[in-house]
């Protein structure tokens, strides 16, 4: 009788953690299973910590709340959202692998235009394992990609590519659109499903969404604080794009590249528009200010770790930034004790380890 077939072991089974923010029980988890099941799970519990959050059998996790963010950081847990899926980025810190994925627990398995069961995570892990393009504009999308290449006139010189520190996914079925959009458009459904997956250029910012998200954490890591948001708070739902705002102008310094489009999971659960509207209004004209501001950031070329570069631009948001609303002065103060509470977590081997290219010491 042919022998049971053996499972491969799943690409960096034990190099990468999924991160999970979480308010309810995980039964998501159930649809992933033949996805995650191998890989260790960080659950970051938001909300009230004496509420139990189920956990589907057979996965091996570790979960935080918020008695436990406030014991392991002390003060400096104050840098860590409170009621806001932002809070995710404590696992990126507690973690002590060398690759990140973080999704929704709304966010489902979803299916390619034949018809098969789509493996984010296994494409998240292809686009971080393949260099990116950020120099020069590939037309015929990744060149990397089985059955794809350079087209012709691509510079020889260029086609090592850069190191890819983030692989940012896509949504079908509930599209992550602002509040004001969500308002008109309310019925509106993401069905178009786009083979793709391209280098977002250096010098080019970008909207990033945290619900399907994965990063090279070894390389970007510090970089990706999901800035105060939730209780306390006068802005929500912008946690992620300061993250990706301050980690783009970051990988551009070192060289790195950042990629988007597949894979896409299905956004099952559209959040109410009204009080998305209540938490996003403000950061609807602040980014008016704040764009201009992150496509003008100059980091000076002694800055060589992701750290250094990180506490940089903190200095510049509280200068410039701080007579657009005294949030952001309180929000600069929060990325240095972001800064503080990484390197204090992680290893000295991994303090501020990553030269530009993403080369180590
Ligand atoms: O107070 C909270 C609320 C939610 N969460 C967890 O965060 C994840 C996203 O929550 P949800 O799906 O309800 O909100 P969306 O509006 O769809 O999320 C998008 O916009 C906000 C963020 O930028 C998010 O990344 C986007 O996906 C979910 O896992 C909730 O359980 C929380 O931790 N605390
Ligand atoms: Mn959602």
């Amino acid at each position: 009788m042919a022998g049971s077939a053996i499972k491969p072991t799943p690409l960096l089974k034990d190099e990468l953690d999924i991160v999970i923010p979480t308010i309810r029980n995980l039964d998501f988890l159930e649809m992933w299973r033949p996805f995650f099941e191998q890989y260790h799970l960080i659950i970051v519990q938001d909300g009230d910590p004496s509420k139990t959050i189920k956990v589907p059998d057979g996965f091996d996790y570790e979960l935080y709340n918020r008695n436990d963010i406030n014991r392991i950081l002390g003060p400096k847990a104050s840098c860590i959202s409170f009621k806001d899926s932002a809070c995710r980025c404590f696992g990126y810190m507690v973690s002590k692998k060398k690759y990140i994925y973080t999704i929704d627990d709304d966010c489902f398995v979803a299916k390619n235009p034949s018809g098969e069961q789509i493996n984010a995570l296994e494409q998240h892990i292809k686009n971080l394992l393949s260099p990116s393009t950020p120099y020069f504009f590939n037309t015929l999308y990744d060149p990397y990609r089985e059955g794809a290449d350079f087209v012709r006139g691509y510079p020889f010189s260029l086609r090592e590519g850069a190191a890819t520190a983030v692989s940012h996914g896509l949504w079908l079925n509930i599209p992550d659109y602002d509040a004001p959009t969500q308002l008109v458009k309310p019925l509106e459904r993401n069905k178009r499903y786009v083979d793709a997956v391209l280098t977002v250029p250096k010098g080019t910012l970008f909207p990033m969404c945290g619900m399907n998200l994965a990063f090279n954490r070894e390389l970007i890591g510090p970089a990706m604080y999901f800035g105060l948001m939730g209780d306390g708070q006068p802005i929500g739902r912008y946690d992620d794009m300061w993250a990706g705002w301050c980690m783009k102008v970051i990988c551009d310094h070192m060289g790195w590249g950042v990629k988007t489009g597949l894979p896409y999971i299905w956004h099952s659960k559209a959040s109410n528009p009204f009080v998305n509207l209540k938490k996003e209004y403000r950061g609807i004209y602040w980014q008016e200010d704040l764009i201009p501001f992150f496509q003008a950031a100059v980091l000076p070329k002694e800055c060589v770790t992701v750290q250094q570069c990180y506490i940089e631009l903190a200095k510049q948001v509280k200068e410039k930034l701080g007579k657009v609303d005294p949030y952001f002065i309180k929000l600069a103060d929060a990325m240095v004790t972001w800064i503080e509470a990484w390197d204090g977590l992680n290893s000295s081997e991994e303090k501020s380890s990553k030269q530009p290219n993403g080369t180590a010491k």
